[in-house]
């Protein structure tokens, strides 16, 4: 390496433009939540009503966090924080005092008890408000207040004023870059319905991103961004099943044909069940023309084909969903890649996440290291597989691709 000339002062590159037009292009940009509190408030009771199948080591799944994130900056990804961007975010008085609204459940609380919380948090800093935000509040943590209060009296002290956010681990659900647009989303579970509210303060309040326009802001049918796959330039899959609806994919599709950011949007029924989730629970794109696909689905998954139309949208379908995604794309096929796995194996693989794989290139796949069946075949096919360990992580039950954002990717 050579040192840098004295007489040349190192000017420092602005953050590359937000802009996402597929599943692969090279990751320049990707949002991470590295998990903290929300985690530690996960028990035996709650677990099921905040998405968790079990109780994660919490250290142990930073670590697994960790390592995640340093493979990403290994390979150049620069990394943001959903904390940090949070916080920062907050430093806007606007944001702050949005965001203390956002966290008063009045319909749990009461006015008056409501009331002492808005004010309480009218007077934490952005990071003790993201906190809050995010890990959320128990009746014993809140500061205590004059007079009586029914409210305080009978719930349990350690029940929750202000719900933890543990899914926000799953940063690929609550937002999505489609072109150089962001679609919030509209989350269908009353235990993430909450985060949608901090990402849309990071991305009206976060300098870097306050520029950006949105996409589909205004709607309200629940779509996860697990379930969108940008296919192609102009070419997105919407999964609909447990989580986004057929009015959700359809805003979804109606608002990126306005702005122009698709010409051809797929409608993909999924099975309704928490193994399938979300459509990256099936399938993935690992090269510009392949997908890793579950399986049992690869035959039978359909899609429904939209198009615009001058006054509203044309739907075809449903056909064969790799004949549709292939003339979408205007290429001759869609490859998947063959897993060739025994029935068994493929089921608990693909309840592991081994089809949930985040490209950071044409080609380069990161996976959780667990699915050493989906893995190898990956491989077989030439893919290049980076893998990480997930055992704490994947008590969510999501895997690479859900547990990030990208914000900016190359173009293919
Ligand atoms: N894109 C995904 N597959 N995300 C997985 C999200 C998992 C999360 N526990 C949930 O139930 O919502």
């Amino acid at each position: 390496m050579t040192a840098p000339s004295p007489d040349i002062p190192e000017v420092e590159q602005p953050p590359p433009a937000p802009r996402v037009d597929s599943e692969v292009g090279p990751l320049r940009t990707v949002l991470l939540h590295r998990p903290g509190t929300e985690l530690k408030r996960l028990t035996p009771r709650n677990n099921d009503q905040l998405l968790f199948d079990s109780i994660p080591w919490v250290d142990r799944a930073q670590d697994e966090h960790d390592r995640f994130a340093e493979v990403l900056t290994g390979r150049g990804v620069e990394v943001v924080l959903l904390a940090d961007a949070l916080v920062a975010a907050l430093a806007d008085e606007r944001a702050h005092a949005a965001a203390a609204t956002t966290a008063v459940d009045r319909r749990r609380l009461g006015n008056e008890l409501g009331d002492a919380l808005a004010a309480h948090l009218s007077t934490v800093d952005a990071k003790g408000l993201a906190d809050v935000l995010m890990g959320g509040m128990t009746f014993e943590e809140l500061p205590h207040a004059e007079g009586a209060s029914l409210v305080r009296r009978m719930h349990h002290p350690h029940d929750f004023v202000v719900d933890p956010l543990p899914n926000l681990l799953f940063t690929r659900d609550s937002s999505v870059w489609i072109g150089d647009r962001v679609a919030i989303a509209s989350l269908a579970m009353p235990a993430r319905a909450r985060e949608t509210a901090l990402l849309d303060l990071i991305y009206a309040y976060h300098p870097r991103f306050r520029a950006a326009g949105r996409a589909y802001g205004a709607h309200y049918a629940p779509v996860e961004g697990g379930d969108v796959l940008l296919l192609a330039p102009g070419v997105l899959a919407i999964g609909v099943g447990e989580r986004t609806t057929p009015a959700g994919a359809e805003s979804l599709a109606r608002s990126a044909f306005r702005d122009g950011l698709a010409h051809t949007v797929l409608a993909v029924p999924i099975a309704q069940d928490r193994a399938t989730m979300h459509l990256d629970t099936v399938c993935t794109m690992v090269d510009r023309d392949a997908v890793v696909m579950y399986p049992a689905i690869r035959d039978t998954l359909q899609a429904y084909t939209l198009r615009p139309e001058s006054d509203g949208v044309v739907v075809d379908g449903p056909a064969p969903f790799l004949e549709a995604a292939a003339a979408a794309m205007s290429i001759d096929r869609l490859r998947v890649i063959h897993t060739g796995l025994d029935p068994v194996t493929a089921e608990r693989e693909q309840w592991d996440d081994g089809n949930n794989t985040l490209a950071v290139a044409p080609g380069v796949v990161v996976a959780y290291e667990r699915n050493v069946e989906t893995n190898a075949r990956l491989e077989d096919a030439g893919i290049e597989v980076l893998r990480i360990s997930g055992s704490e992580l994947g008590t969510g039950r999501g895997g690479p691709r859900c547990m990030s954002c990208p914000i900016t990717r190359d173009p293919l």
